[in-house]
């Protein structure tokens, strides 16, 4: 539980990974235009490094021309991966995350995101260690912490994310740096208490958005609310 009175806002990020991809443009536009969100979650999965196959850098540029404006969020599940981040930053994306592995520093690619004016996220997989938050923290603007394995939209939130959560929020709150701390996959209404008191700052959501009705700024209305009944809770 957080006791900090100065906590900032949590985010919700769209993703997109769930959406009617006929409709797109137009729904992103009047989620955006609701002002209840202001990130796009994209989930870029090459059919290699997670058994599923998305979308790229075209999308992204689609949405751009179409008038998104928005900070587009670009959760690469690919390998490899390089030509892509540029490709992306070249698009000029807000951030850009990549996950970590056992064995691999990132160090190389998380340098070419930020020096590139970009922002750099890590990524957890639900069994990763935690350990190599704290060898990256000067390297990174976010951390984003996998409630699910990620592949699909759509699953069960893993109990566990939650002591992981507390514990990515103490190493960074212990860091002193500006590092955001997001929390992905299976997010519902029945959860979210849960998930905002660990004092996540941004909470990727997709299915419990795109699933429930068409009426999407509805639903996200009542997340937004939610979202911060329970956040006032925490510093009252
Ligand atoms: O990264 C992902 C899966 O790999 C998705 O962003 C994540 O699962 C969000 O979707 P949902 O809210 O439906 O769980």
């Amino acid at each position: 539980m957080i006791i900090n009175p100065f906590i900032k806002r949590c985010s919700i990020a769209i993703s997109i990974l769930s959406a009617n991809l006929a409709s797109l443009g137009k729904d992103i536009a009047k989620l955006v235009r609701s002002g209840l969100t202001d990130i796009i979650h994209f989930d870029i999965m090459d059919n290699h490094y997670v058994p599923n196959l998305t979308f790229g850098p075209i999308l992204c540029k689609s949405l751009i021309e179409y008038g998104i404006q928005s900070n587009f969020h670009i959760h690469l599940m690919t390998d490899p991966s390089e030509r892509l981040i540029r490709e992306f930053i070249e698009l000029g994306v807000h951030q850009i995350l990549l996950h970590v592995e056992e064995g691999i520093t990132l160090k190389k690619e998380l340098r070419i995101i930020r020096e590139n004016g970009c922002k750099a996220g890590i990524v957890f997989n639900p069994k990763m260690s935690l350990e190599i938050l704290t060898t990256l923290i000067n390297e990174i603007d976010s951390v984003l912490i996998m409630s699910v394995n990620p592949g699909f939209g759509g699953q069960s939130f893993i109990e566990n994310s939650i002591k992981r959560l507390l514990e990515a929020r103490s190493i960074i709150d212990r860091s002193g740096k500006d590092i955001l701390l997001g929390v992905d996959g299976g997010i519902n209404l029945k959860n979210l208490k849960k998930i905002v008191e660990t004092g996540v700052d941004i909470l990727v959501i997709g299915s419990a958005i795109f699933n429930r009705s068409r009426n999407y700024v509805e639903i996200l209305n009542v997340f937004r609310k939610k979202i911060d009944f329970y956040q006032k809770k925490l510093v009252n």
